[in-house]
């Protein structure tokens, strides 16, 4: 994000002194907007929020709204535009997701009271809030379905390098507080897992060019002083923040994750300004608890956005069958997060085979999760003050719904540990204030709390008689009425109401003389002649009208005391609100991924910490669903990447097939079923033992990154490189097509490197597809490595695709007929087959042969192998020079060790 520094224009020297004189109003403006460089100002001004100067530019653009002008300053009109305030979400929405962090500026004072100090006098006015992308509350501002998350990164140096950070991240919406450490290699992928909305650093993290290229990906960093990152003052920030006089019993933290959870909770204090929404504790994950999937391996796998961008088609889109938006966050946070250990896993899966083995239990939670509305995010915005009457209908519901859930759930006879913990949650929301939210509120609900009638008649009698006095009055303006029709004989005579006049009289214009003449002119006071109509006012009316209106005032008022008691009731209550939120948003994940998997016929994997992986009967979950909708079966496929080698494994698999066979779909398919086993869900296949993976890496030849200046090649091979450098054996590494992106030979020889030092000395599970068929020879050296092929039949000259992955390797790629297939013309085809048969009348397999046979690299284990290692004609001449000793040699001796010597020289 760019942070935009607007200012007002600099003084126009030649204006005369009269023009350059600044307004007190001006003056107030300036003064707040020098308090908040970076941001756009709302100023507000009535019913509207106004930005001028530059701002007013910026927004005009941003929202396409009209710029008009407003006085001048320093001899120059003062460009300005507003919003009102009625829909200023929407405005909000559209400058944040522009990039743009805005300051509001409310009124804090009536005008009349500004009046009672002096005509000139401003309203008093002050910044109430600053709206940026990662600390929203508004519905209206969200996405129901995703956290919002603000993240601190802090760093410590480490002098030796190996710099370690800290991530702090909250989504103040849900009150979720959680803090991590990792080391440099690590910080791409957690970033890519956490998804930040925005991410806060230090200045001097902000300008470090080795973190520039990281920080560019992020969609919004916001750089802040160093006071803010201050690891001395970390602790007390924060039990400020907790209002505690310890952090000891809220979490254990690494001072430098204190250093960022405090500047987290800095940047709350300083956006939020007036409120200070409550949080959980921080909840500390431990480095290694989830499986490292780096930003590359999850677009490639398409986890939540498919290539193109889109949630549909995405793998969290094909899973995602929950019945709430907390449900759906949730998901989408395990699918980002899968974890390595394998109690917690275990503990996810039973709570999904309970419901998988009580469909009835399973259908009635879902219909009970139906209405349960999010919790988390309605006390959220009543925290900071920004709830509403739906708010606490919200809560209200949602207790409901915890009661229901709860009884249902009692009838488990023994309940996974999930469940049981949910239902432990369930129970304990108060019920007084459930019963207090369901004595108090309406039926039917206004959206702001402003607008009053959202308490029941009944729930308070002093409400009762304000609103009494209120409606009894409008009858008697109904009376009134009918009574002046009478009196003067104007049967057509109205009483009416508007916000410059009040209440008043109105006749058409032919009755007006008889009003304004004696003796009605006694009563009726004349005010205003319009086209059509007369209008009146009378003493009489002008009392009615301030009874109405306190009395209205009063009702008003007192809905308002009655909403802050139950919305301090509910934030009394916040800590089992959220628990019971967070139960209900476990509950949907698992009832929905049970749904899933009886839908879809899915199973239940075995996770162990073993190194296998053993899949039978294995399916793609997108594609599968997307040929199931087109009426086509999708062929099941094994994979066994097990350590020990037998017929039908090996730990890397070498994938040869024709194009279009199915290769990308059976590599991908595999990541994801191992990913979906360490989320806790049960996977496309018929059975399923999956060892635990620590890193997951995909890799697709040949994906261009422009946008980084860097070519499709390059980009392919510092990927392969971050690959090499960190699979551990407990990896599981994917790639497709490695090296096309080069000259034949080029690519063919990376891959094959690759192979090698990924079977030598990574050591890891993995799957590589290729159109480099010399490839499966390597087989033949690597005893783990396995050559798979993916089955096609000719028929009458044409490719049919049977989607079969087998043992062996391919003897062809059958590119001409899938291009025949594409629509190439016919011309193009036949020339391609005839070059094709003179270039496969050179034969290539040969000096293949001679590499596989003479491979010095399978002596030394590759990742030792010393490119600088001389050859052994260089060795055997060094130790023959070293076994002379001229001093002792005769010229002619000389010259005959000389000759030998060149004699050892490899033959050219
Ligand atoms: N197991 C399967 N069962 C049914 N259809 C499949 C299967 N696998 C793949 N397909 C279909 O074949 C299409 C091509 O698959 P995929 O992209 O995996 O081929 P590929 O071998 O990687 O091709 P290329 O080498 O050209 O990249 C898929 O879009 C899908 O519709």
């Amino acid at each position: 994000m760019t942070i935009q520094r607007t200012m007002p224009p600099s003084p126009n020297p030649a204006a005369p002194v009269e023009a350059t004189r600044v307004t007190p109003m001006m003056e107030q403006y300036l003064e707040i907007k020098a308090a908040n460089p970076g941001l756009l100002l709302f100023y507000r001004m009535g019913d509207f929020y106004e930005l001028f100067f530059e701002d007013a530019e910026i927004a005009s653009r941003a929202l396409g709204i009209t710029l008009t002008k407003r006085g001048k300053h320093q001899g120059a009109d003062i460009p300005m535009c507003g919003v009102p305030v009625e829909r200023s979400d929407d405005y909000l929405h559209r400058l944040i997701a522009a990039g743009h962090r805005v300051a509001v500026c409310e009124q804090t004072e009536d005008p009349s009271a500004a009046r009672k100090r002096g005509n000139k006098s401003v309203v008093r006015r002050d910044v109430v809030r600053l709206v940026t992308p990662g600390t929203l509350t508004e519905d209206t501002l969200l996405d129901a379905k995703a956290n919002n998350y603000l993240l601190a990164l802090a760093r410590a140096q480490a002098s030796s390098g190996g710099d370690r950070f800290a991530l702090a991240w909250i989504d103040i919406s849900t009150a979720e507080f959680m803090v991590t450490e990792c080391g440099a290699g690590e910080l791409g992928a957690t970033l890519a897992r956490i998804n930040p909305n925005e991410v806060i650093v230090s200045d001097a993290l902000h300008g470090d060019p080795d973190l520039r290229a990281l920080l560019r990906e992020l969609p919004s960093v916001t750089p802040l002083t160093r006071d803010v990152f201050d690891s001395a003052t970390a602790e007390r920030r924060l039990c400020d923040y907790f209002a505690v006089a310890t952090m000891d019993g809220l979490s254990a933290m690494s001072r430098l994750e204190a250093t960022a959870a405090a500047a987290a909770v800095t940047y709350i204090d300083r956006t939020q300004i007036s409120q200070r929404p409550p949080l959980s504790p921080p909840s500390r994950e431990a480095s290694g608890s989830t499986m490292a999937v780096d930003p590359a391996t999850r677009a490639n796998l398409e986890l939540t956005r498919t290539l193109a961008g889109e949630r549909r088609g995405s793998l969290l889109d094909a899973i995602d069958l929950t019945m709430t938006a907390a449900g759906s966050r949730l998901l989408a946070q395990r699918l980002a997060a899968p974890l390595t250990d394998t109690t917690a896993i275990t503990r996810r899966l039973d709570a999904v085979a309970a419901f998988t083995s009580d469909s009835p239990a399973r259908d009635d939670i879902r219909t009970i999760l139906r209405t349960a509305p999010d919790m988390s995010r309605a006390l959220a915005r009543l925290s900071v003050g920004r709830g509403g009457p739906r708010d606490l209908a919200g809560l209200r519901d949602g207790m409901l719904a915890a009661g229901q859930a709860l009884a249902r759930l009692e009838e488990f006879s023994d309940p996974p540990a999930d469940i049981a913990a949910a239902m432990q949650s369930l129970r304990r929301p108060s019920c007084d204030l459930a019963r207090e939210l369901g004595d108090a509120l309406s039926e039917s609900l206004p959206l702001m709390k402003r607008e009053g009638g959202f308490v029941r008649e009944g729930y308070e009698r002093a409400l009762d008689e304000a609103r009494k006095l209120r409606d009894d009055s409008r009858l008697v303006v109904a009376a009134m009425q009918a009574r002046y029709a009478e009196e003067t004989g104007v049967k057509t005579l109205k009483i009416r109401h508007n916000n410059v006049l009040g209440y008043f009289v109105e006749v058409t214009a032919q009755h007006g003389d008889r009003l304004m003449s004696a003796p009605l002119n006694a009563t009726f006071i004349h005010r205003q002649t319009l086209a059509g109509q007369v209008r009146f006012t009378t003493s009489e009316l002008g009392e009615i009208e301030a009874r109405i209106a306190n009395a209205g005032d009063r009702a008003l008022g007192l809905e308002l005391e009655i909403f802050d008691r139950l919305a301090e009731m509910a934030i009394q209550n916040g800590e089992e609100l959220r628990n019971a939120a967070h139960a209900f948003a476990q509950l949907d994940v698992a009832a929905s991924l049970a749904k899933l998997a009886i839908d879809e016929n899915y199973t239940r994997p075995d996770v162990d910490n073993s190194l296998s992986f053993a899949v039978e009967g294995g399916r793609h979950p997108v594609v599968e669903q997307a040929l199931k909708r087109a009426g086509h079966p999708f062929i099941a496929n094994a994979c066994d990447l097990s350590p020990i080698p037998s017929q039908t494994s090996g730990q890397i698999w070498l994938l040869t097939g024709p194009n279009m066979a199915g290769k990308s779909t059976f590599l991908r398919q595999n990541a994801l079923i191992a990913l979906m086993a360490q989320t806790g869900s049960f996977v496309p296949a018929r059975r399923a033992r999956i060892g635990i993976i620590d890193r997951l890496f995909s890799r697709v030849g040949a994906a261009d990154d422009l946008a980084r200046g860097r070519s499709t090649f390059m980009v392919e091979m510092v990927e392969t490189a971050i690959i090499l450098n960190q699979a551990s054996e407990r990896a599981l590494v994917i790639l497709d097509e490695i090296g096309r992106g080069t000259a034949t030979f080029d690519g063919l020889s990376i891959a094959w490197a690759t192979i090698e030092h990924l079977h030598e000395a990574n050591k890891c599970r993995g799957l590589f597809a290729t159109h480099y068929h010399e490839l499966t020879a390597l087989s033949a050296k690597l005893p783990r490595l396995f050559n798979a092929t993916v089955r096609v039949k000719e028929w009458h000259g044409e490719v049919v695709f049977l989607h079969e992955v087998l043992p062996g390797a391919a003897d062809r790629s059958y590119g001409i007929q899938v291009a025949k297939l594409a629509g190439l013309p016919p011309s193009v085809i036949a020339r391609a087959k005839s070059v094709l048969a003179k270039l496969e009348a050179q034969d290539r397999g040969s000096t293949v042969r001679t590499l596989v046979d003479d491979l010095p690299l399978f002596a030394v284990p590759a990742r030792a192998a010393d490119e600088s290692a001389p050859p052994s004609e260089t060795v055997q001449l060094i130790e023959a020079l070293k076994s002379l000793h001229p001093d002792e040699m005769s010229p002619r001796e000389a010259l005959e060790a000389l000759y030998a010597l060149k004699a050892k020289l490899p033959k050219q």
